[in-house]
């Protein structure tokens, strides 16, 4: 089984650096994607309330052999329930269809400048973290002057800012921001959704180290120090994204890959996405 490093976060929880992604699964397929990536060794699994697969990650959880306090698992914040009572009230239900008592690890998934309190938002995370019902908190997809706000208006600092990166949108300034106050970074769609594994020079670094393209991009994420949750359904790519623990990038090959970075995003960007379902 493949040994998988821990990333410590600033309230000192372990988090494994390399965890198992759920969006897009479907619940149908939810339950035998998440036991097949806890045969390959994931001990980490990313979902939301937005997912809608909550209670088969739950689900899995149960089924499987493992105790519960040995899988860390986030989930996020609706963006419909940002108001304090909203939030209180979606995190136990999240709880409810986790079947859990606590969680590792709950985020604001999105800081939705126009409805414009996550600031308030956050106080009831804090609220959430100090009944011990979260073990940790952040953030997911803001950008460094929301985070600024947090830290200037409120008083516990997010253990982690879960944002879109990966070679095509390396985010150098917003990790840096991070690292400076203690943040961890969590790159989400960590191959860009399948965008770069055809890049040329992925494709040539790869053949190098006998290794796939997707197995080299998570390689760079590991050791850029990035936590990492690649999604996959197949489960040969399950146990594929697991095997990045045997070889290294150097320096040059690490430079190259960063410097593919195009400023391309896949998904919404922060600054102007306000979607609340
Ligand atoms: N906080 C946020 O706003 C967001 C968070 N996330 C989180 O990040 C996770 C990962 O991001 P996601 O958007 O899913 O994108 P990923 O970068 O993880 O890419 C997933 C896609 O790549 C394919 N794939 C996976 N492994 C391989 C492989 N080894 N070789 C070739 N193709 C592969 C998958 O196909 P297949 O399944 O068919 O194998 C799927 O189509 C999400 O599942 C979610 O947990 C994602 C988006 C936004
Ligand atoms: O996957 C997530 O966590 C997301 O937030 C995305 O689905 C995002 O909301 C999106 O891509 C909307 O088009």
């Amino acid at each position: 089984m493949t040994e998988i490093p821990n990333i410590n976060l600033n309230n000192g929880v372990h988090i494994p650096q390399l965890g198992f992604g759920t969006f897009q699964i479907k619940p149908a397929d939810t339950v035998e994607a998440v036991q097949r990536a806890f045969d390959a060794g994931y001990r980490h699994i990313d979902t939301a309330q937005m997912y809608g697969n909550e209670k088969e990650v739950g689900q899995a959880i149960a089924q499987s052999a493992l105790d519960p306090t040995d899988v860390f698992v986030t989930t996020k914040l609706n963006n419909n329930k940002h108001s304090r009572d909203d939030a209180l009230a979606s995190f136990d239900t999240s709880l409810k269809d986790l079947g859990l008592e606590r969680v590792d690890l709950f985020l604001i998934h999105w800081p939705l400048p126009a409805v414009g309190n996550f600031v308030d938002t956050w106080r009831a995370m804090e609220e959430i973290y100090q009944s011990g019902r979260a073990r940790s908190i952040g953030v997911s997809n803001f950008q460094a002057h929301h985070i600024g706000r947090l830290l200037a208006e409120t008083t516990i600092p997010p253990a982690v800012n879960q944002i879109e990166l990966h070679p095509y949108l390396v985010q150098s300034e917003l990790h840096a921001y991070n690292d400076e106050h203690g943040i961890a970074t969590q790159a989400w769609s960590p191959i860009a959704k399948g965008l770069v594994l055809d890049d040329p020079t992925i494709v040539t670094v790869a053949l190098a180290h006998n290794k796939s393209a997707a197995q080299v991009v998570l390689r760079w994420q590991i050791q850029l120090g990035n936590i990492v949750f690649p999604k996959s359904a197949t489960p040969a790519r399950i146990q594929e994204n697991t095997a990045i623990f045997d070889f290294e990038l150097d320096d040059s090959e690490m430079s190259m890959i960063s410097s593919l970075d195009r400023g391309q995003r896949t998904g919404p960007d922060p600054d102007t996405f306000n979607y609340v379902p």
